[in-house]
């Protein structure tokens, strides 16, 4: 009796693409692998589409990103699992390009963190490097291959994409295709509390914006957004691509993942930013990364598992208090 009128209320919602990645060589431990698979099994599609969150969503399964390892002509030893990494993110890279092309937004699941190297490129192509980047995370992921204690890709991705840290790469094969054009400056960083010594020196001399839990605690999540919206698209044009790494939540909310840091950001904050950057109407990619259904006991998983789908419902325009609520001014 009310569905169809209801349905109409909600015609504005943007068309939504949903992308796996199940690859997991870019950190120390396998698992986050499984997550795109766990986080569909626990009803992802059923969740962004039901009465109460959004009827009319037009959500399209683009399955997973299939990608094998590519042949280096020399081999690469100081980034662990090169030839993994840079075959998978190329083919990452292609398919977040195209379903950005369609008019989608793109909602890639990981993997860990690695891929967003992949899916930030795919973003900038489509869009002339006019993006902007909001990174929630505890780490930096901002080494560059020499400065990188552990050699993991998954700590490295934003170095693979900015404009100004370009040449650091420029020695590796295989990243012809690649497009770094976004200027550090449209970066933004909220929730940081591990951080490497060279990637602090890169943050400063770089100016990125950054807010650590330090600001977290002092400022709030809604002082923070207006702050870091006003940094990385000041004439409020941008496309803005929102990296979610789960690590950015703390561990008590979001406990399956392989680099868990104490002291984070509360899931009701993390799924306040996302909400914010919605509402701006130019939210244009979402990753969600470092799910590992392998950490922890099934409690642990389930958990954090929940987290991850509150998190990509806000990014589809759900909001907790009903979606067509009117907020009384
Ligand atoms: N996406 C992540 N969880 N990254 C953790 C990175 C940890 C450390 N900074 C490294 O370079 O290896
Ligand atoms: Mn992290
Ligand atoms: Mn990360």
């Amino acid at each position: 009796m009310f569905g169809r009128e209801f349905n109409s209320l909600n015609k504005e919602g943007k068309k939504v693409g949903i992308l796996g990645v199940p690859f997991s060589k870019g950190n120390g431990k396998t698992g986050a692998e499984q997550a795109p698979t766990a986080i569909l099994e626990h009803g992802l599609l059923k969740s962004l589409t039901n009465f109460d969150a959004n009827p009319n969503l037009d959500v399209e399964d683009f399955g997973e990103v299939k990608f094998s390892s590519k042949k280096l002509k020399r081999p690469v030893s100081d980034i662990k699992n090169y030839a993994e990494f840079i075959g998978c993110i190329e083919r990452v890279s292609k398919r977040v390009h195209s379903i950005i092309e369609e008019g989608r937004l793109c909602i890639t699941i990981g993997g860990d963190h690695s891929i967003a190297a992949g899916t930030v490129d795919g973003h900038a192509r489509a869009k002339d490097g006019n993006i902007a980047i909001l990174w929630i995370d505890a780490h930096a992921d901002i080494n560059t291959p020499k400065t990188s204690h552990t050699g993991h890709p998954h700590g490295m991705p934003l170095s693979f994409v900015v404009k100004e840290l370009r040449d650091h790469w420029s020695e590796y094969p295989e990243i012809e295709w690649r497009t770094p054009i976004v200027p550090a400056r449209n970066i933004a960083y909220i929730g940081l509390r591990s951080v490497d010594d060279y990637e602090r020196l890169i943050i400063d001399r770089l100016g990125i914006t950054a807010f650590g839990m330090d600001e977290v605690d002092d400022l709030g999540i809604p002082e923070i957004m207006r702050r870091a919206l006003k940094v990385i698209d000041p004439e409020q044009n941008r496309s803005i691509h929102l990296s979610f790494d789960i690590d950015g939540l703390d561990p008590l909310e979001a406990p399956a993942t392989g680099t868990p840091v104490r002291g984070g950001i509360t899931l009701r904050e993390g799924i306040q930013i996302v909400e914010t950057v919605y509402k701006t109407g130019r939210l244009g990619a979402f990753d969600l990364c470092e799910v590992n259904p392998q950490m922890g006991r099934e409690e642990d998983v389930r958990k954090t598992l929940q987290a991850a789908t509150d998190l990509i419902k806000a990014a589809t325009g759900h909001r907790r208090s009903g979606r067509t609520a009117k907020i009384p001014t």
